[in-house]
């Protein structure tokens, strides 16, 4: 479905994207993760066929965005970062108008508006104006819009950046049950537990460049240990307590706010740093994330 290779970004001096080497198949849900600036929505927006590419090549459906750009334009859904609802229309009219410059017949249009209604569940909102809706629900409504065409590949940045966690669950729950449909799907993320939800594989991106590529769980075997151990100390003494424990795991990372501990039996970090003399004020084992993966490859959170 998209094949980059060396594909590259600039804007004047400045380049956003690197050279970068991408493969999407058919039915996969294929997922950028990264921190914000990583580069992940000018990539998408040369995907998208709407910001001309600055080296290497690409390849959307087969086709070269830079002569075929309309052809590939009309088989994309395209789910913007920001919404990009008419607000003077209402929930109907937003889909039936959009489906119409698509050059849709208005009998097709209309019963296709009805059916993506009721798949993001705004059939009972149909009438209703865009500016009275939830932010969760202007998501799915412009969700439902990037469908209306009936694409292959639907491409996603930041689906659910500023959602409730009520609503990307909803939003997950849909994305979900389109790629069993067996529609393609690109996502671009900052949140670690939406990528692990979502994406069969994904890459993750810092500073313009693919860091690691693979399946999430392909990912956390690969950069990290099982478990791990999160200490919080009083404020302050992080950093010295770091090297007092380094040892009790694979690797200790010192956050400003507690030290996370690396290994596979995180219980048994706790224990022995209690037999030390030591007692943090809270502890919690957990399993290790993209998020640790992040942390490792490029010494930084991903929201930072
Ligand atoms: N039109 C532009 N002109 C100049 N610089 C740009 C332009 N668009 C993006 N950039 C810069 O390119 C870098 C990558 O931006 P991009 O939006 O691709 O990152 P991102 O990973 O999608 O992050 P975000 O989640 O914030 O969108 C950033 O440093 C950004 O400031």
């Amino acid at each position: 479905m998209i094949s980059a290779r060396g594909l590259r970004k600039s804007f004047g001096d400045f380049e956003a994207v690197k050279g970068i080497d991408v493969d999407v198949r058919r039915g996969e849900a294929f997922g950028f993760l990264g921190p914000n600036g990583a580069g992940k929505s000018s990539t998408m927006r040369m995907i998208a066929a709407v910001s001309p590419v600055s080296g290497g090549e690409l390849r959307i459906l087969g086709l070269d965005p830079a002569t075929d750009g309309p052809s590939i334009r009309g088989r994309l859904g395209v789910c913007p970062q920001e919404d990009t609802l008419d607000n003077e229309l209402n929930v109907f009219d937003n889909l039936y108008i959009y489906g119409r410059y698509f050059g849709i017949d208005k009998a097709t249009v209309r019963e296709r508006s009805e059916e993506l209604l009721e798949f993001v569940n705004l059939t009972d909102k149909r009438r209703s104006r865009v500016e009275d809706l939830s932010g969760g629900m202007k998501r799915r409504l412009t969700i439902a819009r990037s469908l209306v065409n009936s694409p292959d590949l639907l491409l996603l940045d930041e689906p659910t950046t500023g959602l409730d966690p009520q609503a990307r669950h909803v939003l997950w729950d849909q994305l979900f049950r389109l790629k069993q449909a067996g529609v393609t799907l690109v996502i671009t993320t900052h949140y670690m537990d939406e990528a692990e939800q979502l994406c069969d594989r994904l890459v993750v991106m810092d500073k313009g460049l693919i860091v690691a590529e693979g399946s999430p769980r392909e990912l956390i075997e690969h950069h990290s240990t099982r478990e791990v151990a999160e200490l919080r100390f009083g404020i302050g003494e992080h950093e010295a307590l770091a090297e007092k424990l380094a040892d009790l795991g694979d690797r200790v990372e010192v956050l400003p706010d507690r030290l996370l501990v690396y290994s596979h039996d995180g219980e048994e970090v706790i224990a022995k740093t209690h037999e030390r003399g030591l007692t943090p004020v809270a502890v919690l084992v957990r399993r290790s994330t993209l998020e640790d993966v992040f942390l490792r490859l490029t010494g930084r959170t991903l929201v930072d």
